[in-house]
């Protein structure tokens, strides 16, 4: 088949074709450079579906300045070429075309009966949960997602939603590695996976989970809620309600990775030290942060300069209003992958780096609104939505979050330097919510 590794040398047709598809996707890192070889690594064949062949397809890319990416592109083969299919295709072949199989039910069905299956192909086996399926489950058709994404879900139904991630890294993925440890905790079930290996490496490639079905993003709730409150049609009062509940449900996350992943401690210096080398980072695709870096850094030591002793474990890494659910029993939180750049992915930290990327999320929100009156409002609706959170988080933890101002305010601060670095890169219209954060952290 077209996908099957060749030994390196000359690009193949597809190969080639890889090229040009790659960076025009929402997933594609890249970092602004075009890919200028691709070359498939390995390629893991599925159960044939109807008139489609398919294969989890892993390349390597390579850019001009020598840096190498993994991704992962399951692609699919047709003799013939159909509707359901037209701007998934990669390539022309001689006898048909070779396209993005994420897109073809069939496929995705016959790779979650894999999954359900137990299948095993080569160095790839694809694993339920033990109890996730009952047996004589009939066969489930999937649909891509459809959202932005830095990876790609297919729903099956409103059962499962399978994550098929893009951008490999070698390693279990910690959103596998914590679900399973976390299981019966306030995130959706897990119910199987897809694991490779790589040269050697095991690498996670797919993580399915029950769908919450009817479930509401936080983000879109909070945005909902500042373009009630300043509209006038509310006053803002059932979205706080809620909130207390999403700190508990953060802190029932928290509790959870703790007792099972253990905890440990972390001397303040080394935070100052983490934070600022994550600083020296953001400076250089932000300059515009190279001005207050000084000011940034003095605000990271201050936990050091207070003699605070820094309880860590393992975290969410990346947490925000578009990471939850509302679902009808309550919040579910969800993508442990940490940062999209995969820094300091695995590193243990305190829980508080969660919070504050939760307190920074709220910002955001309201940051969607300008008018000096709608400010003012929304500064104070910020100010309860904070508390409700605190309190949500306090309760369920019995951690109380005013006595760590200090840890707190500096990953406060991170967490804006960071959004202000992605921002800049990603969506530079959106820059100026973080940087003000960043300005308020620091005249405060
Ligand atoms: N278990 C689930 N049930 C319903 N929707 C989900 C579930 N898990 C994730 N989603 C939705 O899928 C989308 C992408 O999920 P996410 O894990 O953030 O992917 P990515 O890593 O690609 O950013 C989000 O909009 C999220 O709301
Ligand atoms: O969801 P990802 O893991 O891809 O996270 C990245 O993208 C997020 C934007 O989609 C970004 O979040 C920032 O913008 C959000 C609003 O769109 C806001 O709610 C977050 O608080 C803010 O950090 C996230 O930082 C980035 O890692």
């Amino acid at each position: 088949m077209y996908w099957e590794p060749e030994s390196p040398g000359r690009m193949s047709p597809l190969e080639h074709a890889l090229v040009s598809w790659l960076p025009h996707r929402r997933w594609f890192a890249g970092g602004g450079r075009d890919a200028h070889r691709v070359e498939i690594v390995s390629a893991t064949e599925l159960v044939t579906a109807g008139a489609a062949r398919g294969a989890l397809v892993l390349v390597e890319v390579s850019y001009p300045d020598g840096g190498r990416e993994l991704y992962q592109v399951p692609l699919g083969h047709r003799t013939i070429q159909s509707s359901d299919i037209g701007p998934a295709v990669i390539a022309n072949v001689p006898d048909g075309v070779v396209y993005d199989a994420t897109v073809d039910a069939a496929l995705m069905g016959s790779l979650l009966a894999m999954i359900r299956g137990g299948a095993r192909s080569g160095d790839t086996a694809f694993t339920p949960e033990p109890g996730a399926w009952p047996a004589g489950a009939g066969p489930m058709p999937g649909r891509p997602l459809g959202v932005e994404q830095s990876n790609t879900s297919i729903v099956f139904g409103d059962k499962a939603i399978l994550k098929l991630f893009r951008r490999l890294a070698p390693g279990v993925n910690p959103e596998l590695e914590l679900h399973r440890a976390i299981t019966g905790a306030r995130v959706p079930r897990l119910l199987g996976a897809v694991e490779g290996s790589l040269r050697g490496e095991p690498v996670t490639l797919g993580v399915l989970h029950e769908f919450a079905a009817g479930s509401s993003d936080g983000w879109l709730m909070a945005t909902e809620a500042v373009r009630n409150l300043v509209s006038g049609v509310d006053d803002g009062t059932d979205f706080v309600a809620d909130i207390e509940l999403l700190g508990a449900a953060v802190a029932d996350v928290h509790v959870t990775l703790a007792d099972r992943l253990g905890t440990s401690t972390m001397d303040a210096e080394v935070l100052a030290d983490v934070l600022s080398a994550r600083l020296d980072r953001a400076v250089a695709v932000a300059p515009a942060l190279a001005r207050d870096a000084d000011r940034i850094r003095a605000v990271y030591r201050a936990p050091a300069a207070a003699g605070e002793k820094i309880v860590t474990q393992r975290v969410h890494g990346d947490l925000h209003l578009g990471q939850v659910l509302r679902a009808s029993d309550g919040w579910l939180l969800t993508d442990f992958e940490g940062e999209p750049a995969g820094e300091d992915r695995m590193a243990a930290h305190s829980p508080l780096r969660d919070v504050a990327g939760m307190l920074r999320s709220f910002d955001y929100a309201a940051g969607q609104v300008g008018d000096a009156w709608s400010r003012y409002q929304l500064e104070r609706w910020l100010a309860q939505v904070r508390l409700a959170f605190s309190a949500g988080y306090g309760r369920e933890s019995g951690v109380d979050l005013a006595r760590s101002r200090c840890v707190l305010t500096a990953y406060e601060l991170d967490k804006a330097v960071y959004e202000v670095a992605y921002e800049t890169r990603n969506r530079p219209s959106w820059a100026h919510i973080p940087l003000r954060a960043v300005a308020a952290i620091l005249g405060g």
